[in-house]
């Protein structure tokens, strides 16, 4: 059978889109906690000591350590209480030799101090002596100044993506917003005579637009910002308005139907009249989404989507979350993952030179998780409403027997 369109695979898709396509990054200056999940577009230098001052990690005494050398339970070192730290205020009084200073955790190490013995290691005999069952080396049950975080010392580099703990650190240092890579502009237009806005009751021969909205969706998620163009009909002068109208307000421009071969499929004539370079890959080496076209026009990328919702989909996460994640100051890297190991449920077919991408759900066996592919055809978006994650059949094999172990990309 003739194949109407030159396949490329990813890689070499890739290869030809990184020529054409060097992403203009925009920065922003954000409230920190809005900095969650995005990319740092600065380093971070601290400009203070955390903490600023040496503090105790336990409820107990402040001492010096070697007033507590060789103390045992049997042969305790006694001394003298000489005081009390409060929390949250400085402790001035320096220690003396021979003394213990009762503090919190938390509490400000007293000067000359440089450990602390455990309240469960002591024993107070009167108002003004103490017991200390177990020596303590300096350094014991504290926090220097600067150990968790030193003055001049980068905290956060630029590139890093902002997780809780990135955030709190943050916080520790006094830094209350942060600059970051603004999220890229995508703009999803779905065409199809068929298709009709969710909002809409379809009559016969239409349905419900599912992929703006699961491909906004997954940009969002991508650290994308999404914007729904909505439905056009799929002629030639009406896409070609609503793509050139997209490409002035967004960074990316999603087209979601129209990239197959038929009569009404316009996309790659609309992307190639709109611009040079145009099309760069018309047709990728995958399975579900074949039919997807990739272009470059005013140094924007425009993605050409399969229509059916899985497809569309499948297609985002190869192509659409690594552009998104360029423009977040990440690069054209892989895309991480959580994955987790399980073992094939059942025989997988596949034709060697393509890529598939085959759905699955997670289940509990006796050896651990098993991986059982989910069936249905790509028109189907309830086959991804049920799939836990993805497997991946690479080019060069022709399938995998079930009890395979394989790594799922969890959705
Ligand atoms: N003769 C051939 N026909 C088809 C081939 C082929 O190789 N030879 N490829 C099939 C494959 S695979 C796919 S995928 C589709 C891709 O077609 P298009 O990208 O041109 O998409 P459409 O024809 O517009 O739509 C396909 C399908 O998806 C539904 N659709 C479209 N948009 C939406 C939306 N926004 N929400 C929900 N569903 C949508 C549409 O109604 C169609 O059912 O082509 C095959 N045909
Ligand atoms: O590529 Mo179609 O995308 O196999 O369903």
């Amino acid at each position: 059978m003739p194949e109407l369109l030159k396949l490329a695979t990813i890689d070499g898709a890739w290869e030809l889109f990184n020529k054409q396509f060097s992403p203009q990054l925009r920065v922003e200056k954000l409230p920190l906690m809005d900095c969650l999940n995005r990319v740092i577009a600065e380093d971070i230098i601290s400009g203070v000591n955390v903490p600023n001052f040496a503090r105790s990690t336990m409820d107990g005494l402040a001492v010096i350590a070697r007033d507590t050398f060789g103390a045992t339970e049997g042969m305790p070192a006694y001394l003298e209480i000489a005081g009390e730290v409060f929390m949250g205020q400085e402790a001035k009084e320096p220690i003396k030799p021979g003394t213990a200073i009762k503090i919190s955790t938390g509490g400000m190490l007293p000067p000359g101090a440089d450990a602390v013995v455990m309240v469960e290691y002591t024993e107070q005999l009167d108002d003004s002596t103490v017991a200390v069952l177990k020596q303590v080396a300096p350094g014991e049950n504290i926090v220097r100044a600067g150990e968790d975080v030193g003055a001049g010392d980068r905290l956060v580099a630029r590139g890093t993506l902002l997780r809780p703990q990135e955030i709190g650190a943050l916080a520790g240092i006094g830094c209350t917003e942060c600059q970051v890579y603004a999220k890229p502009k995508v703009t999803i237009i779905s065409t199809g005579d068929e298709i009709v806005d969710p909002r809409q009751e379809p009559g016969i021969g239409q349905i419900r637009d599912i992929n703006s909205y699961a491909i906004a969706a997954l940009a969002a998620n991508a650290g994308g910002q999404p914007y729904i163009y909505g439905i056009v009909e799929d002629t030639f002068e009406v896409l070609e308005k609503a793509i050139s109208e997209a490409l002035q307000g967004a960074d990316i421009v999603v087209v979601s139907g129209g990239s197959s071969m038929g009569v009404r499929d316009v996309t790659a004539r609309v992307i190639n009249a709109l611009g040079t370079p145009g099309v760069l890959v018309h047709g990728v080496s995958v399975k579900p989404g074949k039919p997807t076209i990739l272009g470059v026009v005013e140094g924007k990328p425009v993605l050409g989507l399969p229509g059916h919702p899985v497809s569309a989909m499948a297609l985002s996460e190869i192509f659409l979350v690594p552009l998104i994640r360029a423009y977040n100051g990440l690069g054209l890297t892989p895309v991480p993952r959580r994955t987790v190991s399980a073992t094939l449920g059942r025989n997988l077919a596949s034709a060697s030179g393509r890529l598939d991408v085959v759905r699955v759900t997670l289940e509990h066996g006796e050896n651990g998780l098993v991986a059982m592919p989910v069936l249905g055809k790509s028109g189907l978006i309830t086959t991804m409403v049920k799939a836990d994650g993805f497997i991946e059949i690479p080019m060069e094999k022709q399938g995998l027997a079930a009890g395979e172990p394989v790594q799922v990309k969890l959705y």
